[in-house]
């Protein structure tokens, strides 16, 4: 069974909006990563911050149910044990919910994640024995928030959170993680893009 969660629980600040319900090329961000993850995918889970922001979500996800005539996209909405603590406890709240042994985890703010992408990390979890599986940069940076985690990283990861830890980085020196160059997983490395900022919209829609 193959899980994705998306984290969706920011404040968005530098966008002045909810990001996942940002408007790019006709639909919000979350429609066009949920568009693309629905057909790889068993199990969807997005990772939310508050019953507000639930509501929101769920409209837009009945929209996208109508649009593409399936009632049960396996989509489920969950909302952060704890508002405001930061990627780390989305991720937390994300892997107590799922299913299957593991799960890909997306930020909402990635709209141009591709589906090559999504199924080269599903196809290499498969034959790594690590618990994580990172993209790398040639430079030794990561990209954490575009990682498949397995469950055994929850008591690590609560180890983390009561240590005071919200970074998601702050987890991979503690557990055995498989690094995978980016031009493996996406050539075109447009998986890894985030729109953070207004003017990061416009320019999306120049190139
Ligand atoms: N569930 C959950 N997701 C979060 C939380 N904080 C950040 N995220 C998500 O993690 C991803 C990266 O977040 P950032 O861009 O670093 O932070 P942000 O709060 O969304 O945006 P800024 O306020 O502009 O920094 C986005 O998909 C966020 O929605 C949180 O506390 N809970």
């Amino acid at each position: 069974m193959k899980s994705c969660i998306i984290l969706c629980g920011g404040r968005s600040r530098r966008m002045g909006k909810d990001k996942g319900l940002m408007n790019l090329d006709g639909d919000p961000f979350i429609i066009h990563l949920l568009k693309m993850v629905v057909k790889i995918t068993e199990e969807i889970i997005l990772v939310l911050r508050d019953k507000k922001q639930v509501e929101l979500y769920q409209n837009c996800i009945n929209d996208f149910k109508r649009q593409i005539h399936n009632h049960d996209p396996h989509i489920k909405l969950v909302v952060d044990i704890e508002v405001d603590q930061g990627p780390l406890l989305g991720l937390y709240t994300g892997l107590s919910h799922i299913k299957s042994e593991g799960a890909l985890v997306l930020p909402c703010d990635s709209p141009f994640v591709s589906p090559y992408f999504v199924d080269k990390m599903f196809e290499l979890t498969e034959v790594s024995e690590a618990c994580i599986l990172v993209p790398v940069w040639p430079d030794g940076s990561t990209e954490p928030l575009h990682s498949y985690y397995c469950k055994e990283c929850i008591p690590i990861i609560q180890k983390q959170l009561e240590n005071g830890f919200r970074n998601v980085k702050s987890l991979l020196e503690k557990i055995d993680v498989a690094y995978v160059g980016v031009e493996v997983l996406d050539p075109g490395k447009k998986s890894f893009i985030n729109l953070n900022r207004p003017e990061d919209v416009s320019q999306s829609l120049k190139k």
